[in-house]
């Protein structure tokens, strides 16, 4: 039989003459091409080998291009009627870039990273506070005083191994903001001050990359989508002018109800997944507004573009090479990175009380007058000082002090001592205000603790919570 001729011709290793890769141009194998065959079955072997295990791993279809673990990881995504497949595919070829990994930075990476986002850029160059557990989801008591753009890579890996995440352990800055930036199909703001919101804003409109921002304080959260469609708005469009840096406040400051930036935050991932897949109405021009204690949400309609906008109007003054160059510190008036407040120096060091030196003078007042004798006075906000103060500490925040002078006098007069009017307040800025008052006053004795009760705490009492 020609089959049994061939077999028995074949090259040796060949088992199965149907098999056999060189039957349709050999012909019977004979001892002149043996060799020249046998290489030539290997490579195509191997070839074949390697395009099934390609298969197996990577796209199993021809239709579409999910491999079998993401059409199994994401199927909850593929039954949906409203977003399928071909939405799916566009959010795992996409690219996002989270721009702080803190309240709002936490459950957007989570959920930007759980639902497939090709590549996560996470971003940010502080480090994992104890008080940024309550709401900073993504990170760990294990991870705190590590990176927090390493800590978001690991809650992020651990959720989902399927996507790419890059890791930008630095502050976004001017200088840098546009290759970042220009490496990403959109961004996510979820940092928390004015000049970082801004340089965000015109490095989205001179890249052309739409821009997810929000925003939660308190119990209140905003959300709206920037630079997005033919005539959407940029940041610079809405508020051409910085607040004023009292205007702002911050988490630090103001406190924030830990879920409420967990809502705003998966909003914002919500955004993002919409613009990714082209599925849904994307927030453009309208703001959500929420309420957390009243459980109300509202839309707000925005404005277009506006024309002599700096960034997008008709006339930008910022484009490409003069970006680099803008002072956004000196524009807002405000430090770019978080953090406590640069310490003021009203009063000249020398007339100060480090807090070890205060905790003398406090000790021996309590000692010689052997009784509750108020020598500190507290000016932090009364909910501050509710939640820690020292002893026999007088509290009068800074903004009722002018009004509550004589309250201060009947305090100093009932004295037996005569030791210094301790001020003190949370790092040691209020407090130097509140003495340059009280001295305004006829209160010369009064002189203020440097650093504060935060201060205090590191120097002094280690039991004292740092605020
Ligand atoms: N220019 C910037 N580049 C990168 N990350 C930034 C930039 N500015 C702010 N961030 C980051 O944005 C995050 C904002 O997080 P969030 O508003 O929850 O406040 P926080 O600073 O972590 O905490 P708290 O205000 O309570 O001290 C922070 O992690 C901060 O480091």
């Amino acid at each position: 039989m020609r089959t049994t001729d061939k077999r028995k011709n074949c090259v040796p290793g060949l088992l199965h003459y149907e098999a056999c890769p060189t039957r349709d141009f050999t012909g019977d194998c004979t001892g002149a091409y043996k060799w020249l065959i046998t290489a030539i079955y290997f490579w195509r072997t191997n070839f074949f080998v390697k395009s099934k295990q390609a298969a197996k791993a990577g796209t199993y279809a021809a239709e579409h291009s999910l491999n079998k673990h993401q059409v199994e990881r994401y199927s909850r995504h593929l039954l949906l009627n409203s977003f399928g497949l071909t939405a799916q595919e566009k959010l795992c070829s996409s690219s996002v870039l989270i721009v702080g990994c803190g309240g709002l930075g936490s459950p957007a990476a989570l959920y930007l990273a759980a639902c497939g986002v090709g590549t996560l850029g996470l971003m940010d160059h502080d480090s994992v506070d104890a008080s940024n557990l309550h709401r900073q989801v993504i990170h760990t008591e294990e991870r705190v005083g590590t990176s927090k753009a390493q800590s978001g890579r690991k809650a992020c890996e651990a959720l989902n191994s399927l996507i790419k995440i890059r890791v930008h352990e630095e502050a976004l800055s001017a200088n840098i903001a546009l290759s970042i930036i220009g490496q990403y199909d959109m961004v996510l703001d979820c940092s928390d001050n004015a000049p970082t919101r801004y340089l965000i804003s015109d490095a989205c409109v001179v890249t052309g990359k739409p821009l997810v921002s929000a925003a939660a304080v308190g119990t209140d959260g905003q959300l709206t989508v920037y630079n997005y469609g033919e005539d959407g708005p940029c940041y610079r469009c809405l508020f051409p002018k910085p607040p004023a840096p009292e205007n702002c406040s911050r988490c630090s400051d103001a406190g924030v109800l830990g879920v409420v930036p967990g809502i705003m935050g998966a909003l914002q991932a919500l955004e993002a997944i919409k613009i990714a897949s082209g599925k849904g109405d994307v927030l453009n021009k309208r703001m959500l507004v929420f309420d957390a204690l009243s459980g109300k949400f509202m839309t707000v309609k925005l404005r277009s573009k506006r024309a002599g906008c700096a960034a997008c109007g008709e006339h930008p003054t910022l484009s490409m090479s003069s970006l680099p160059e803008f002072d956004y510190k000196a524009f807002t008036g405000q430090e770019a990175q978080d953090g406590p407040p640069v310490p003021l120096q009203l009063i000249p060091s020398s007339e100060r009380l480090l807090p070890r030196d205060a905790k003398t003078i406090l000790d021996q007042a309590l000692k010689d007058s052997g009784a509750i004798e108020p020598i500190v006075l507290d000016v932090r906000p009364r909910i501050q000082y509710q939640l820690m103060h020292l002893p026999h500490a007088v509290n009068i925040p800074i903004e009722e002090l002018e009004n509550r002078m004589p309250e201060v006098k009947e305090l100093l007069s009932n004295r037996s001592g005569s030791s210094p009017l301790l001020v003190i307040c949370r790092r040691g800025n209020a407090s130097q205000l509140a003495v340059q008052q009280l001295r305004m006053a006829g209160y010369i004795d009064a002189v203020d603790i440097i650093g504060g009760m935060t201060q205090w705490s590191r120097d002094v009492d280690s039991s004292m919570p740092i605020l």
